[in-house]
């Protein structure tokens, strides 16, 4: 979809038009990769599927399709030049596995579509119509502390020996990579501090990247992003940059999404995604989530309308959703809207 546009916001602004006005985010890519049989305990964390299962990343796109999800988000959250060297990886297939990243889940929504387009005509009033199911593949890049692979992803805290200049050198080349990788957009996601959204708005600006993106923030406490910089100011300048197309949350409880959303309107016009967690608190040394607040799919799909009515139009799930999560938010934002039920060949 229209990744040759010159507009950067024409494209969300079609989308969530073709979409209903409101999309539908897809769920935790790792949580269901775990689901099928995945072992994520490693380095690369759910990006390890790239290499040993790539028919696994497949099927949960898929999964995800079925459910109603309108974006696939690619498994390249924890996928990075310099991880995958650090396996011994060269830097020629560890550009490949980002490449492979994005064409997985380009796979899954083409067949997904064809499947779509075959159940989706239906006659009235001696006319076939078409029903819409727009799906866009967005390039996940996750944060410098997700490649430390210790969790610091909800601390934001890299130390002082990390600068701008080194969060930009480290995140130059897969942002390159992915955003000529035919992904229709670039999800910067789980972003806990000031200094890494700026460096991405500095690399969208300075490297010109041909697709927008979105940044999607985290937050522990429900006012601040991870790291106790000001939210406000994060989307500020997530605002500032007009190859931004919408600014959010993710990966954080849902009973904070509400008031989060408000403090994000007070500074920008453009679009608003939340994509929360279970609620579930991350244990890095395990790598496990240990349960506290998790919510069940009915009192995670009740909170739905707030959002919605509170000014989000794209909605999914993060870490430690489901299917059933997202198919329960799709009727609820859609309801009547039936997704058909694909084979995964
Ligand atoms: C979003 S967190 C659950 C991803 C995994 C984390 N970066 C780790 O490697 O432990
Ligand atoms: N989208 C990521 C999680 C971000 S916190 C994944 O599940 O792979
Ligand atoms: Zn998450």
């Amino acid at each position: 979809m229209g990744s040759g546009t010159t507009d950067p916001s024409a494209l969300m602004r079609e989308f969530l038009r073709e979409a209903g006005g409101c999309a539908v985010l897809d769920g935790g890519l790792a949580t269901e990769l775990e689901a099928n049989g995945a072992d994520l305990n490693d380095p690369l964390w759910s990006a390890k599927c790239l290499i040993s299962s790539p028919h696994l990343i497949r099927k949960v796109h898929l999964d995800y399709l079925e459910a109603g999800a309108n974006v696939l988000i690619t498994a390249s959250y924890q996928a990075t030049i310099q991880g995958f060297q650090s396996k011994g990886i060269s830097r020629e297939e560890s550009e490949d596995l980002l490449r492979k990243s994005v064409e997985t889940a380009c796979e899954a929504r083409d067949v997904f579509q064809k499947e779509y387009s075959k159940h989706s005509h239906n006659v009235e009033d001696n006319e076939t119509t078409y029903k819409q199911h727009p799906v866009l593949v967005a390039a996940s890049i996750g944060s410098y502390g997700a490649f430390l692979a210790d969790g610091s992803e909800y601390s934001g805290d890299y130390g002082e020996a990390v600068t701008l200049e080194t969060l930009k050198d480290f995140h130059r080349r897969r942002l390159q990579v992915l955003a000529d990788s035919g992904a229709d957009l670039i999800a910067f996601e789980t972003i806990p501090n000031k200094i890494e959204a700026q460096a991405y708005a500095e690399l969208l600006e300075e490297n010109n990247i041909k697709i927008p993106a979105w940044f999607s923030f985290n937050s522990k406490d429900g006012i601040n992003v991870a790291s106790g910089d000001s939210l406000i100011e994060c989307a500020s300048i997530a605002n500032s940059c007009k190859r931004v197309v919408a600014v959010g949350i993710n990966c954080t409880p849902p009973r904070f999404i509400h008031g989060l959303i408000l403090s994000i309107q007070k500074v920008t016009d453009k679009p608003i995604l939340v994509y929360p967690n279970s609620g579930e608190r991350y244990d890095a040394d395990k790598k496990e989530w240990v349960v506290s607040t998790g919510v069940s799919d009915e009192d995670f799909v009740s909170n739905v309308g707030v959002w919605r009515e509170a000014g989000a139009s794209l909605i999914g799930g993060c870490c430690r959703t489901t299917p059933n999560t997202i198919r329960a938010i799709s009727r609820a934002l859609h309801s009547g809207y039936d997704v058909p039920q694909t084979s995964v060949p």
